[in-house]
């Protein structure tokens, strides 16, 4: 007898920044067979073309005039996920300080966020077997039939701790200024009236500050196959 593939899955994972969403979603999607979308990826994609082109970050105008310019493409393989920006790869120039300190200005513009929503309904739409998006308003918005919206916490002295961890022996490791930084883009991203940052109703938080990351894939997995069990 024939054993039944696992049903489609779509699973949000959302929350501030360092709270570990890029890690537990590629380790999620990898395990289970999923696909894997980093919107925020999609986001500093943009706005380093608004940078390289001379668009300037400050003047939500200008933003919204370009915003359509630009070819942004995801490769999904939670293995080995892409990013490009008009044919080129841009995994490397999208997480340099500059654009990191300039991505929640231009992710607030209305016409940004109308963009890029429509591309990522599309690729998860293309997603047969399903696919874990992570960013910042995939259960409130982007996805609000997703199967599964889990909101990720943690402390901002376990986040900015986990940042300097990643930064170590690159650029300067001042706590503190991490700290400050995350929390200024949170503030940013929570605060901005275009789908903010922000926990659905029906979505599972985790307080991951005491957690490992293997324990929060794993809490995750369970989540996820939990919820195929009820649907089957
Ligand atoms: N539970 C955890 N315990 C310790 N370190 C963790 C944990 N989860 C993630 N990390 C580490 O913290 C760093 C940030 O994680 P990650 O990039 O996944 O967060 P994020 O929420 O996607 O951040 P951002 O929104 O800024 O992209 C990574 O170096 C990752 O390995
Ligand atoms: N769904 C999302 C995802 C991201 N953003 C914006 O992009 C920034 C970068 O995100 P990272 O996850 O790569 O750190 C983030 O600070 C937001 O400004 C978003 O608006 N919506």
């Amino acid at each position: 007898m024939e054993t039944a593939a696992p049903s489609a899955v779509i699973v949000a994972i959302d929350g501030p920044s360092g709270t570990g969403k890029s890690s537990t979603s590629k380790a999620v999607a990898a395990k289970l067979g999923l696909r894997y979308l980093d919107t925020g990826a999609q986001y500093r994609a943009i706005t380093w073309w608004m940078i390289t082109n001379g668009i300037d970050t400050d003047d939500p105008h200008a933003i919204a005039v370009a915003a359509g310019k630009p070819v942004i493409e995801s490769g999904t393989d939670p293995a080995a996920p892409t990013i490009t920006v008009d044919g080129l790869d841009a995994a490397g120039p999208i997480r340099t300080q500059e654009v990191t300190s300039k991505v929640s200005a231009v992710s607030a513009v209305p016409e940004v966020r109308a963009l890029i929503t429509e591309l990522q309904r599309s690729i998860a739409a293309q997603a047969e077997g399903g696919i874990v998006v992570e960013g910042r308003d995939i259960g409130t918005t982007v996805l609000p039939d997703a199967d599964l919206k889990i909101f990720l916490t943690a402390s901002p002295e376990a986040r900015a701790a986990r940042r300097n961890g990643e930064l170590k022996g690159k650029e300067a490791t001042d706590l503190a200024a991490t700290q400050a930084a995350l929390i200024k883009r949170d503030a940013a991203d929570s605060g901005r009236k275009t789908s903010p940052l922000a926990k659905a109703g029906d979505a599972v938080e985790v307080d991951t500050t005491e957690l490992t990351l293997d324990q929060v894939i794993e809490c995750v997995v369970t989540l996820v196959e939990e919820k195929r069990a009820a649907a089957e």
